[in-house]
């Protein structure tokens, strides 16, 4: 059994599991159970009574009597063009309030919605008074088109569209509002156009609440009653529907009359099963049925045989990802970036820049102002000497893959790899056959026939990756690629990543908030706080000398804010002075503001005060012990300076008989302390 269907067999065994079955039912109270059966016994009764009374040895002559087969003739008509009429104005309507912001939306909305609560003989007579002989627009269309509505089969299709209409917008909008941008960006990004876009991605996530949408709104319009006889008449052959027919029958046959609604029932209940419930789930469905994130990254949870051993077609750099990187001559980044994010960023071809900084720096505005796919920034771009401003993301070769991945849902893990070369109008055959060598590169080479549902979250990840590698970009934006993977599955796929940058030669860009990640997979590590770059060096420069407390702390160091003083000295921003090695790196002038940082390692815990060579020497107090790897990470408040973290081995704490609350000394020797100006 599968990790995922493991849980929720767990958790519907659980007492109060949400899960259906025993559980579940033993517990439902009486109090709900008794009202809620009334409720199907009040549905169900009416359906039960047009069965049991229908005539069944009369029912094909009545139903197929010149006045019923006229009738049906005629609902079908009524409700077929009924349908296109919404068709026509609906789909545009629901993408409008689903995808553009403009005033009075909400007030659009509840017109849509109106006639779903309206009493339709209500609707029937706004109709009249809108299109009628006498209504505002009737004359009009009288003069101009020679169009009568009223009393003519045109009226009946207009009120049973006015009634319909709704379903189809509501079901589609809800759709719309449920597809995830990503999709179709990342698509863009993959090289589809406009068109191929919509052809390839939105309809086909669309067609089921399309569908759906649509035969809801038949359904109703099939079964027009009120509207219709106010606004249109009850004429037969022009008018006379089905439901009308029925009314009238009720008085002269009323055999006839069951014959007919069992009839209008059957295609309502055929519509409703057909349908299956998907009109009130909504938006776009995709379901996860796979392992939760974080399962193995191979196959039935073994472990993945990609990550074992290198492909001999790629280059196998020890750590770090430009060393063996093939630089690709056209793929040279320089931006010039305004807006929220603000600064000029080159690297050549080969590089990859990790992208730190903190929640809303402006990492994600980066990527997409790259693309062109933001207003919130805006990013001059030339690609290997080439302006590519002004062209659409489709035209940039610039690979996007998003926090989710994006993967297509409706297409297999093989389709979405192919899906930009397909784009670039490679043939069918061959992309398909690239693709699965770069998903078997990836290691995911036996998932290809899976949809995105039945992948966990490191397969989709390699998944995505593969997409946008078989893309063949010149700039590759990943953002967060591994945040959704657990630490095991997060250094398998990141070994992996690493593996495959050093493949790709163009620039990279990694969106990270995990220090490892940023310091093993980049060449440089581009810090951004508040939309500015507040550093971009090598991966050992910012951790040596780190230009801001945050990315100090990022990287596991003790970062503190003061200004430099006398001698060596560094008053800090909380008061507290501290002690750097004479030489150091302490700015010539005293007053400049300047950031401390002592490395964890460099931290050491005594139980008595220690003397000896210049130290910086503060009583604390032991608030927290976390294991990080083999070693152990003390939290240490102190009433003298800042929190300090120290790291030192499970061997040392067991001596000191480290616990929380544990009264220690720390010590920091000044020629560890390093001083870099703000
Ligand atoms: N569509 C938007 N409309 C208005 N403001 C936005 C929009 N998207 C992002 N922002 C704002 O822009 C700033 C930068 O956002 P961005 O998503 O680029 O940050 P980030 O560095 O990627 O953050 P995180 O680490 O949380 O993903 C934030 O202040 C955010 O609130």
């Amino acid at each position: 059994m599968e990790r995922g269907a493991r849980r929720a067999a767990a958790r519907s065994k659980r007492p109060g599991g949400y899960t259906g079955g025993a559980a579940v039912r033993r517990g439902v109270p009486a109090g709900l159970m008794v009202p809620a059966l009334a409720g199907v016994a009040f549905l169900l009764l009416p359906l039960v009574g047009v069965l049991a009374r229908t005539d069944w040895p009369s029912l094909a002559g009545h139903l197929t009597s010149p006045q019923v087969t006229e009738a049906l003739r005629l609902s079908l008509v009524v409700s077929g063009w009924a349908l296109l009429l919404s068709l026509v104005m609906g789909v545009p309507l629901a993408w409008l309030l689903a995808r553009v912001p403009f005033p009075g939306k909400a007030l659009v909305r509840s017109l849509v919605l109106l006639p779903m609560v309206l009493p339709p003989t209500v609707g029937g007579v706004a109709l009249l008074l809108a299109f009628g002989r006498r209504g505002v627009l009737g004359p009009w269309l009288e003069s101009a088109f020679g169009l009568t509505l009223p009393f003519h089969t045109a009226g009946a299709v207009v009120a049973a569209a006015f009634v319909a209409m709704p379903f189809l917008v509501i079901s589609l909008e809800g759709a719309l509002a449920g597809l995830r941008p990503s999709l179709e960006e990342t698509a863009a990004s993959l090289g589809a156009g406009p068109l191929r876009v919509f052809a390839t991605v939105t309809l086909p996530l669309l067609a089921p609440a399309l569908a759906a949408g649509a035969a809801l709104t038949w359904a109703r319009a099939l079964g027009e009653f009120g509207a219709t006889i106010t606004f249109a008449g009850n004429l037969p052959g022009a008018t006379q529907t089905l439901p009308l027919q029925v009314y009238l029958l009720l008085q002269d046959s009323p055999e006839a009359a069951t014959s007919v609604s069992l009839l209008l029932l059957v295609i309502a209940m055929a519509v409703l099963v057909a349908l299956r419930g998907r009109w009130t789930g909504g938006a776009v469905r995709e379901a996860r049925t796979a392992p939760p994130e974080g399962a193995s990254a191979g196959p039935a949870g073994l472990p993945d045989p990609a990550d074992g051993a290198l492909a001999p077609d790629e280059g196998a750099p020890a750590s770090g990802a430009a060393s063996a990187r093939p630089a690709r001559e056209d793929s040279d980044l320089r931006a010039e970036l305004t807006g929220y994010t603000r600064f000029p960023l080159t690297a050549p071809a080969g590089t990859t820049l990790a992208v730190v900084g903190p929640n809303g720096a402006g990492k994600t505005t980066l990527l997409r102002a790259l693309l062109g796919l933001t207003p919130r920034a805006h990013a001059e771009v030339r690609l290997g000497g080439r302006d590519v401003t002004r062209l659409p993301a489709h035209r940039r070769q610039v690979a996007w893959v998003p926090q989710d991945g994006a993967l297509f849902p409706h297409l297999s893990a093989l389709s979405n790899t192919a899906y930009g070369l397909r784009a670039r109008g490679v043939p069918r055959a061959e992309a398909r056959l690239r693709a699965q060598q770069w998903l078997e590169r990836l290691g995911v080479g036996e998932l290809a026939d899976r949809r995105p549902a039945q992948l966990s979250g490191g397969q989709a990840q390699r998944v995505a990756l593969a997409r946008a590698l078989a893309a063949r970009p010149r700039l590759l934006l990943l953002d967060e690629p591994l945040a959704a993977l657990d630490q095991t599955t997060r250094a398998r796929v990141r070994h992996t990543l690493r593996r495959h940058l050093a493949g790709f030669g163009g620039v990279c860009l990694i969106v990270t908030h995990d220090p490892v990640e940023a310091v093993s997979l980049a060449d440089r590590v581009l810090v951004l706080e508040g939309g500015d770059a507040v550093q971009d060096a090598p991966p050992a420069e910012v951790t040596r000398h780190p230009r801001s407390p945050w990315v100090a702390r990022m990287l596991g160091g003790n970062a503190w804010e003061g200004t430099a003083g006398p001698g060596g000295t560094v008053e800090l921003a909380g008061g507290g002075l501290l002690m750097t090695a004479p030489g150091g790196e302490l700015p010539p002038k005293p007053g400049a503001p300047v950031l401390a940082v002592i490395a964890p390692e460099a931290v050491s815990l005594h139980l008595a005060r220690p003397e000896g060579s210049p130290r910086n020497v503060w009583p604390g107090t032991v608030r927290e012990l976390t294991a990080v790897g083999s070693r152990l990470r003390v939290l240490i408040t102190s009433p003298e300076v800042p929190a300090l973290v120290a790291e030192i081995t499970p061997a040392a704490a067991a001596d000191l008989g480290l616990t929380d609350g544990s009264r220690v000394w720390t010590a920091v020797k000044a020629t560890e302390v390093t001083a870099v100006g703000l």
